[in-house]
């Protein structure tokens, strides 16, 4: 396991994660693999035995070609999935960007979803309160604050549930592809406060296929490839580990 000289924030020991993949569709397709003896199940292994250590107010960029088991891995981080094998043990309050707005209600204001998910990550009504303004005017999404968040655009919902989960009390922010999504005046923004985050000594995880954003913010690269840790180390090295390397 890499030692890091700073507390630990995250330990990622000996983690493994297997899904199961279904090879058989209709009952007659069952029946056939039946009468075949053939596997009706099959699993497939999305991580392999990854082992880490992220430190307080680092800030580490995970990378790999697409389904390299990034989105899983920082599942595991957040609690969303569990690993099969291994541990993972957070320190602190965890904020993930992992699917933005997943909390959001269609059916509710965008005021409403502020209180609801800010609530759900944690704060209370006392510490919501202080901090609305801010959030709102993060957001840019101004008079509409009142609108049922189903009449929202997609940029504008992705920056509502941006906003909240950047101004909620944090340890560790959890970042997933997300500022892909925004326009890039919005995404701008989220950079530079990601990296006020980062001077903070929050520590952060961002999983991104943008390198030069990834430099930008962060100090250490994991690359995993097939589901293994390939590289771990300077975000420089990790780039050029990444750039060598095939899918
Ligand atoms: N719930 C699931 N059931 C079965 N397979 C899954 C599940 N979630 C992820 N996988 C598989 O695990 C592998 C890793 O997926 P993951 O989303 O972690 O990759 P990724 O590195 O984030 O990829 P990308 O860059 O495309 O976002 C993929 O092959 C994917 O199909």
């Amino acid at each position: 396991m890499l030692k890091t000289s700073e507390q630990p924030r995250i330990i990622v020991n000996d983690v493994s994660k297997r899904f199961r993949l279904r090879t058989t569709q209709s009952l007659k397709e069952l029946f056939i693999a039946w009468t075949k003896r053939k596997k009706l199940v099959d699993s497939f292994d999305a991580l392999d035995s990854i082992d880490f250590v992220v430190g307080e107010g680092e800030s580490v960029a995970l990378m790999g070609y697409n389904g390299s088991g990034k989105s899983t891995l920082l599942k595991l981080i957040s609690g969303v999935l569990r690993p099969d094998a291994g541990k993972v043990l957070t320190r602190g309050r965890v904020a993930g960007l992992i699917e933005v707005g997943a909390g959001f209600h269609p059916d509710l204001s965008g005021r409403e979803n502020v209180y609801l998910n800010a609530a759900i990550l944690g704060m209370s009504k006392a510490e919501i309160d202080a901090r609305f303004d801010e959030i709102v005017e993060f957001s840019e999404i101004g008079e509409f604050i009142d609108t049922e968040v189903k009449h929202y655009s997609s940029g504008m919902f992705v920056r509502l549930a941006f906003a909240v989960a950047i101004h909620t009390e944090l340890d560790i922010l959890l970042v997933d592809e997300v500022l892909a999504v925004g326009d890039a005046p919005f995404r701008d923004k989220c950079k530079k406060k990601i990296r006020e985050l980062v001077e903070q000594q929050k520590t952060m995880i961002v999983v991104s296929h943008d390198l030069p954003m990834l430099k930008a913010l962060c100090t250490r690269g994991i690359v995993i490839k097939r589901g293994k840790a390939f590289f771990d180390g300077p975000i420089d090295e990790a780039i050029e580990a990444l750039k060598a390397s095939k899918r």
